[in-house]
């Protein structure tokens, strides 16, 4: 079960990468080129790519393979670098990890197959297939949320059976699930938080790191968290934890999608990549002022934890 892998990179703060788009709603390359010098800047672990964040779901092969290569033009070799490449097909999968990996991704993961529910038999193979296709390490995606798929215990266990898989990102809301499967892998294995509402307690109960869909909007502030926990300030840690959430809550009442939010406060803040792509919602009118609401729980955060001025 151990695997052989360099697994020191897999740690920390892991934004999930967003769709950058054009005014007309195409991928564009140069506001990727924007949100991957931001995360250069704010000295991020890493970016993961293409997953729900990514709105690779509304996204065809080729824009998904544009994004892979546009995120590694720009931060191979700077920052860990993990290619979300779940498909609804087994061969879209592999078309996208073959990319993945010929650009220089250090790890892939995927999420089970959706729509359909399919045994377990066939789940290990779509995963197993994907990661046959390539030398690189792999990352289960679990979320049970969006995907009506549970990843159990005793099947993970054998799922490690492939030394390639490294770990899991769990996204289920339980944090006991992140104790069970740090367990279950051991030392030799990562876990990486899920859901950012409860990542302080995700790290206490064995998470490595996170990887999350609201860390772009606070970069900052998430890497505080982990260096509270690392620090073992857990009071500090907790405190941020429940300022972080009043402004994820914030993102998530809004009228528009949480991604259209976060887009928006990015914009206001000078990174401007675009809108979201339909069926999400964009922002509405009345969210404007929310919008200025939940800036203003991000300064009185950021000048309550982080001591530097940020824009
Ligand atoms: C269901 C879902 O998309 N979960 C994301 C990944 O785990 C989270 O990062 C959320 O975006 C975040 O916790 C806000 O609810
Ligand atoms: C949040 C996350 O991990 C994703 O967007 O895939």
């Amino acid at each position: 079960m151990a695997t052989s892998f360099d697994l020191s990179k897999f740690k920390g703060i892991i934004p999930a990468f967003y769709a950058c788009y054009e005014e007309d709603g195409q991928i564009s390359q140069e506001r990727t080129y924007t949100l991957c010098d931001y995360y250069l800047q704010k000295q991020v672990q890493g970016v993961y790519v293409g997953g729900s964040s990514g709105e690779c779901i509304y996204h065809n092969i080729e824009e998904r393979k544009d994004v892979l290569t546009f995120v590694a033009n720009r931060l191979k070799g700077k920052m860990t670098l993990i290619a979300h490449v779940g498909a609804p097909s087994t061969r879209d999968s592999i078309l996208l990890a073959e990319h993945a990996a010929s650009l220089g991704y250090d790890a892939l993961s995927a999420i089970p197959p959706i729509y359909f529910t399919l045994p377990d038999h066939a789940v290990s193979s779509y995963w197993n297939d994907i990661i046959d296709a390539t030398p690189l390490p792999f990352l289960i995606y679990n979320i049970p949320q969006t995907t009506g798929y549970t990843l159990r215990t005793p099947f993970y266990k054998e799922l490690l059976k492939n030394e390639k898989v490294i770990g899991v990102k769990n996204s289920s809301m339980p944090t006991f699930d992140i104790e069970r499967f740090k367990r279950t892998g051991g030392q030799n294995s990562i876990v990486f938080n899920g859901p950012d509402e409860q990542f302080v307690a995700g790290r206490i109960m064995g998470a490595d790191g996170g990887i999350g869909g609201t860390y772009g909007a606070m970069p900052e502030l998430f890497l505080m968290a982990d260096q509270y926990i690392l620090q073992g300030k857990f009071t500090e840690a907790r405190e941020l934890q429940s300022d972080i959430n009043e402004i994820i809550v914030a993102l998530c009442s809004l009228d528009g999608s949480m991604y259209a939010g976060i887009k928006e406060v990015l914009r206001r803040r000078g990174v401007n990549i675009g809108g979201v792509r339909l069926p999400l919602a964009g922002i509405t009118e009345q969210d404007t002022a929310r919008i200025d609401e939940i800036i203003s729980l991000l300064q009185q955060a950021e000048s309550r934890f982080i001591s530097e001025r940020i824009s």
